[in-house]
C-alpha cells in the first residue's frame, strides 16, 4: 500500500527521464511481446506499438485499463502524468489547513476541458486521489463514448460527470455541469492553427525529416483556429467572468511562444497569482503548464516558478524567502528570538518550539513605522478620552465606536498568512496567503533584519 495516496497505486512522483522499457517488459507480458519481437528496438512509427506502450504504462504504474479507437489521439503517459501530478501539488499547497501536504480527506472537484477518447487526466487523477471527483467535456461524440467506456471499465464513472458540449458553448460550462465551484480546470488544447500546420508537424508533410513517432490524433482533436494560444485565451476570458468560482485555471501549452505570449498577457492584466512549469520528461517533446488564480492562496515556489521555463519568461513573485544562518547562530535561539519578535506584534502567531515552525496571520502591515505611530496616537486618545469621559459628547462616543468597528473589521481581513521554519542552516519564510506583494516583501525584510542583526548565539 502506498502511504502517500492510500490507494495502493505505486506512482506518486513525476517522470524525470526516459521510460525503462526493459523493466516495463518484465512487468507487462503484452509489452514484453513487442519488446522481445523487436529486440528492444521499438518502432514508434507503428500505431500499435505506441498504443501498447500507453496501455502497458497505465496498467503497470496506475492499475488502469484503457481502450482507444484507432483514429483518435493515443496519449503518451509521462507528460500527461507530470501535468496531473503538478495539479495535485498545486491543490495540496494551496490548502486552508496551510500544511502544503496532501490531505486525503479533502474533497476536490476538477474539470478536464477536452478530455479526448482516453479521458486520460480524469483516469490518472481519480485513480491516485480517492476523494477527488472530475467533470469532463468534449465536443466529439466518438471521443465521449470512448471516454465513458474507459472510465466505466476502471469503475471511475460514479466519480465523473461527463458532458458532451458544442464548439460554441462555454469551455467552463458551470450551469450545464450543475456545480457551484471548481477547485481546478485543466486542458490539453488543440495545438495547431490549421490542417497544413498539423500535417507538417505530425506527418512531416513538406519537410525533409519526418517525426520520430506516429500520432493518430484526428483533425478536430488537434486543430483550432489560432492554435493553443487562442484556445487558452478563450478559457482565460471565461475566467475573467468566473473569477473565484474556480480556484485554479490551468492549461498545457505545446509551444514555447504561445506560453510566453500568454504569460505576458497575465502580467499585463496584473494577474499576479500564477504558476508555470515545464513538463518535459527528458525526451524531445517539450510542453509547459500554466495555472492562474484570482484567489489569495499562494503555491509553493518550486511549483510556481523555475528558471528552467525559459529565457525572458515572466515568472510569478517568489513565495519563499530564505535567510541563511551564520555558523555561530544557534537555530533554537534564532527561533526563540523570532518567536519573541512576532509575539510582540499585533498579529496572530502560533509557534511550535519543538518543530521550530510557526504560522502567522497579519491583517496588514503592523510592524512598520506608520502603524506604530498610529497605534501610539490611538492609545493616547484613549487615555484622554477616559479622563474626560464624564464630559464626553455623544458624537465623539459615536465616532470612537465607528473607528473601533473599523479596526476590528480590518483585523478580520487576511492581509498575509505566512509560515516560518528554522532549520540548521536557514530560516525559511513561506508566503501562504495574501495578494499584497509589498506587504509580503516588507515582512520578509523585517525577519531578515531581525535575524541578521543577531550576530552571535
Ligand atoms: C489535444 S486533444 C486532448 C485530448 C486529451 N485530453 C489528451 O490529453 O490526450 C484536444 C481535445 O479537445 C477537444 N475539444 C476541441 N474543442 C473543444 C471545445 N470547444 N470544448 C471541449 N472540448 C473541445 C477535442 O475534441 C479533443 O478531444
Amino acid at each position: 500500500m502506498d502511504p502517500h495516496t492510500g490507494s495502493g497505486i505505486p506512482r506518486t512522483i513525476p517522470y524525470d527521464g526516459p521510460i525503462d522499457f526493459k523493466a516495463l517488459a518484465r512487468k507487462d507480458s503484452d509489452f514484453a511481446e513487442i519488446y522481445n519481437a523487436t529486440k528492444g528496438e521499438l518502432d514508434f512509427k507503428n500505431p500499435q506499438t505506441v498504443q501498447q506502450l500507453t496501455k502497458s504504462i497505465l496498467k503497470a504504474e496506475f492499475d488502469l485499463k484503457i481502450n482507444l479507437p484507432d483514429d483518435r489521439l493515443c496519449p503518451p503517459v509521462p507528460i500527461r502524468w507530470n501535468y496531473a501530478h503538478w495539479i495535485q501539488e498545486l491543490i495540496d499547497s494551496t490548502n486552508s489547513n496551510y500544511s502544503d501536504n496532501y490531505d486525503p480527506k479533502r474533497q476536490v472537484v476538477g474539470l478536464d476541458i477536452g478530455t479526448g477518447a482516453s479521458a486520460i487526466y480524469a483516469m490518472l487523477l481519480l485513480r491516485t486521489r480517492p476523494n477527488w471527483t472530475m467533470c469532463v467535456t468534449d465536443i466529439d461524440k466518438k471521443s465521449m463514448d470512448s471516454a465513458a467506456a474507459n472510465l466505466a471499465i476502471n469503475s471511475l464513472l460514479p466519480r465523473t460527470k461527463i458532458l458532451q458540449t458544442m464548439p460554441s458553448n462555454s469551455l467552463i460550462p458551470f450551469q450545464a455541469l450543475n456545480v457551484e465551484k471548481l477547485d481546478f480546470t485543466m486542458c490539453n488544447p488543440p495545438f495547431f492553427n490549421d490542417v497544413q500546420e498539423m500535417n507538417e508537424s505530425l506527418f512531416g508533410t513538406g519537410k525533409k525529416k519526418a517525426p520520430n513517432a506516429v500520432c493518430t490524433g484526428s483533425e478536430n482533436e488537434m486543430v483550432y483556429p489560432g492554435g493553443d494560444l487562442a484556445f487558452v485565451t478563450r478559457i482565460y476570458k471565461e475566467s475573467l467572468e468566473l473569477k473565484e468560482k474556480v480556484t485554479w485555471y490551468s492549461s498545457m501549452f505545446g509551444r514555447f511562444l504561445s506560453m510566453k505570449v500568454f504569460l505576458d498577457r497575465l502580467r499585463a492584466d496584473k494577474v499576479e497569482n500564477f504558476a508555470v512549469t515545464p513538463l518535459s520528461t527528458g525526451g524531445n517533446t517539450k510542453r509547459w503548464a500554466v495555472a492562474w488564480s484570482f484567489g489569495d492562496f499562494r503555491p509553493r515556489k518550486d511549483l510556481s516558478r523555475t528558471h528552467e521555463v525559459g529565457y525572458k519568461t515572466p515568472l510569478p513573485f517568489p513565495t519563499e524567502y530564505e535567510i541563511l544562518l551564520k555558523e555561530e547562530q544557534e537555530p533554537r535561539n534564532v527561533g526563540q528570538a523570532i518567536n519573541t519578535l512576532l509575539s510582540s506584534l499585533d498579529i496572530t502567531w502560533h509557534y511550535d518550539a519543538d518543530k521550530q515552525t510557526g504560522i502567522g496571520f497579519a491583517p496588514k502591515n503592523v510592524w512598520g513605522r506608520h502603524y506604530r505611530r498610529e497605534k501610539q496616537r490611538k492609545e493616547k486618545e484613549k487615555v484622554n478620552a477616559t479622563e474626560g469621559v464624564k464630559n464626553m459628547d455623544v458624537d465623539v462616543k459615536e465616532q470612537d465606536r465607528k473607528s473601533g468597528e473599523k479596526i476590528s473589521k480590518d483585523e478580520e481581513k487576511v492581509g498575509l498568512v505566512f509560515k516560518v521554519r528554522i532549520s540548521k542552516s536557514e530560516v525559511l519564510v513561506r508566503w501562504l496567503r495574501g495578494t499584497d506583494t509589498v506587504l509580503w516583501e516588507s515582512f520578509c525584510g523585517l525577519l531578515d533584519r531581525s535575524v541578521k542583526s543577531r550576530t552571535s548565539t
